[in-house]
Parts: structure tokens; C-alpha cells; sequence
């Protein structure tokens, strides 16, 4: 069985993703699987430069096959800037670029050409200003790209010692938007997303999921929201009976303790801010993001552009190294199940 190709974009130009790559690729250590970047040569071979990081970039064709692993050296699925990009300064000028980046990594993975991408940060503001107002993330991109209706954003961490992952209910949307955007039907999507990939990529046989509630103490019996009652426990029960094992809605101040993390193979947070947080002073640049729900394996960083730090090297590679080292695994498994 060939090794499988994890093509990784290198997301906002401006930002840290690519001489994150670069750094990766310079190292002594091996690139966990046959990885290919996507994105500019000339911008790769710049950052290089400013770097001083010793990487022999080589430009595939599509047709070309992608070399195993080799420190210092990168191949590259060449997309072109659209204006030069200078470290730290957004330009919406280059918003199609990353986009296109996006769209050549996910053509690869459909056409069987790479068996995961992983992604290195872009920043949503300026594509939305580059033009694509209803631009939210790459989340909700590849759904849309998928032609599916729904996914699941879930970030996971080894830093812990048992895995901590925690998924959400809700993604990029304004906090105000988030009650209305929780129903029964939706929240059952989720969790039976979430309760399917856990068993399809991280071989958890009978997955039991911790569910927050929405309000303070889950609604304290109704006194500090209906939404727990309304909403949430009906999702549940409906869920229980197809024999999903599920905890809560449990106070999330709660639901974040040692006791109640043990027994978890995940945590379903209702909003971004609810739980990442946590995920993130447990295990930030030791962490990835997933996204499930895919007919395609996409994992990426959990930090964004760091725009303060492009271009100078300070950037710490830990988080896309996990990203990387969990696409290939979820790729392994993918092809043995
Ligand atoms: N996967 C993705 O594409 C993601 C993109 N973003 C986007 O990134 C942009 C900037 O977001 P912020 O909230 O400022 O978060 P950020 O993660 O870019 O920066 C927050 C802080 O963490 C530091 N930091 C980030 N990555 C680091 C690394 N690898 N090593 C060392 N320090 C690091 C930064 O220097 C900064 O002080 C936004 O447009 C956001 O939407 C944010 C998260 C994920
Ligand atoms: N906070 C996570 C995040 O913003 C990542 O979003 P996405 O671009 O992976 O959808």
C-alpha cells in the first residue's frame, strides 16, 4: 500500500501558513506521509529566502506522482498569486488565490489524487472583502464545495493525556444568531455526525458524547432559558432511542471538569466560544481541527494567521504537524476499513 498524499494549502499569504510548510519541510524530521503544498512557488521560494531555510521546491504537474518524504525537500501543486503578498500586510487582491488553493486541494482529494488535505490558516475578513461576502470559514466552504448539508467542526488534542476532542453545535456565525440557529433537527444531525465519524476515523466503538447545555447551568429547570428543554433534551431522547450514548445537556462549567472528561469520547459544545476555549488552553499548537461529515478527510491547524509573526520564523509548527500527523493516520484508516 503507497503511501498516502496529504496535499496541504497554504492558506492566507500574508499570514504564518506558508513558511509554517517551509519550516516543516527544512526540518530533520520526515513529513508524515508523501506531502504536497499548494500553492505559489515564487511566494514559497521568498519566505524561504527571508528565512534562510534550506528547501528544494519542486513543481508537480497533476499527472506527476508526488515523492515520498524527503527533509528539505518540498513538492509544490503551483497556484499563481494574484498581487505580490508581503508578510503581515492582507490584501484582498489575493482572496481568489486562496480560494483556488482551496478548490485544487479539494479536487485532488475527490479525483483520489491525494487521500487528505490539511490546511494552513487563511483569513475569513479578507476574503469576505476580497469579494466573497458570504465567506464564513473553511468549514462551511467545503460543505458547500462538498454539495453536502451539514458538517461538523470538532478540534482534538493529545496534550491531555486522554484525547480531548470537543465538537461544535454551532460554527461562525454572531453570537446573538446562535439560539435560533439550534433546533432539534439540526442538533440530531450533528450528533449522529459526530457519533458516525468517531467510529469511522478514530475507532471509538460505542462513542459516548458529553452535551452541554446552552444557557448557565442548563437552564437552571427553565428559570435561565427554555432552550435546554425546548430544544436540547428532545434532540437527546430522540437520539437515545436510536442508540446513540449521550450525556447531558450538562452545565458546561461542569461539563469541563476531570470527572466528567474521563468518561467522554467527545464533548459537544453549542457554540464556538463555549468550547474551544478550553480545547485550546489544554492543548493550543498541540491541537488540530477536523472536519467531519466529508466524503473527503480534511484536518487543519488550530491557531490562525498570526499575522504579527509572518514572515519573521518565531511561528510554532507544533499544531500543523499534528494536523498533518492526524490526516495521515485518518487516511490509513479510511483505507483499511
Ligand atoms: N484554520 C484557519 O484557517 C483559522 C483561521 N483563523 C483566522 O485567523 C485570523 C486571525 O485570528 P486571531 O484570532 O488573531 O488568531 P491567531 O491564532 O492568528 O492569533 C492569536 C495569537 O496566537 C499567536 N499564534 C497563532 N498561531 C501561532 C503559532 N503557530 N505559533 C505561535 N503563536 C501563534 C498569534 O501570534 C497571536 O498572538 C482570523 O481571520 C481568523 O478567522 C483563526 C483560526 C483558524
Ligand atoms: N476557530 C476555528 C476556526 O476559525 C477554523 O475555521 P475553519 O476555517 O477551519 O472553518
Amino acid at each position: 500500500m503507497s503511501t498516502p498524499v496529504l496535499a496541504v494549502t497554504t492558506g492566507e499569504p500574508a499570514g504564518i501558513g506558508p513558511e509554517l510548510v517551509l519550516m516543516l519541510a527544512a526540518a530533520p524530521a520526515p513529513l508524515p506521509g508523501r506531502v504536497v503544498a499548494v500553492g505559489d512557488p515564487d511566494l514559497l521560494a521568498e519566505r524561504a529566502g527571508r528565512l534562510d531555510l534550506d528547501v528544494e521546491l519542486r513543481v508537480l504537474d497533476d499527472d506527476q506522482e508526488v515523492p515520498a518524504p524527503c527533509p528539505g525537500v518540498l513538492p509544490v501543486w503551483p497556484v499563481a498569486l494574484r498581487v505580490p503578498a508581503e508578510p503581515g500586510r492582507l490584501d484582498p487582491g489575493n482572496a481568489d488565490y486562496v480560494l483556488e488553493v482551496l478548490d485544487r486541494a479539494i479536487a485532488a482529494c475527490r479525483e483520489g489524487r491525494a487521500q487528505a488535505m490539511v490546511t494552513a490558516p487563511l483569513h475569513k475578513g479578507v476574503i469576505i472583502e476580497g469579494g466573497h461576502p458570504r465567506f464564513t470559514g473553511h468549514t462551511e466552504y467545503l460543505r458547500d464545495a462538498c454539495g453536502i448539508e451539514e458538517v461538523v467542526m470538532m478540534l482534538a488534542t493529545r496534550a491531555t493525556g486522554r484525547e480531548l476532542r470537543v465538537a461544535l453545535a454551532t460554527t461562525h456565525l454572531p453570537l446573538r444568531e446562535v439560539p435560533s440557529a439550534i433546533t432539534i433537527d439540526g442538533l440530531c444531525r450533528v450528533l449522529r455526525i459526530l457519533d458516525h465519524d468517531l467510529k469511522r476515523h478514530f475507532g471509538v466503538r460505542q462513542p459516548r458524547i458529553a452535551v452541554c447545555g446552552l444557557n448557565p447551568h442548563a437552564g437552571e429547570g427553565g428559570h435561565l432559558g427554555r432552550e435546554e428543554i425546548d430544544v436540547l433534551v428532545p434532540a437527546l431522547t430522540r437520539l437515545r432511542e436510536e442508540g446513540l450514548l449521550l450525556d447531558g445537556p450538562l452545565p458546561a462549567d461542569t461539563l469541563f471538569t476531570p470527572r466528567h472528561l474521563e468518561g467522554a469520547d467527545a464533548v459537544l459544545a453549542m457554540y464556538h466560544d463555549q468550547g474551544l476555549p478550553v480545547l485550546k488552553y489544554a492543548g493550543f499548537g498541540r491541537a488540530a481541527n477536523i472536519t467531519l461529515g466529508l466524503p473527503i478527510i480534511r484536518t487543519s491547524v488550530d491557531h490562525g494567521t498570526a499575522l504579527d509573526l509572518a514572515g519573521s520564523g518565531r511561528a510554532d509548527t507544533g499544531s500543523l504537524r499534528v494536523a498533518l500527523e492526524m490526516a495521515l493516520e485518518m487516511a490509513n484508516a479510511s483505507r483499511l476499513s
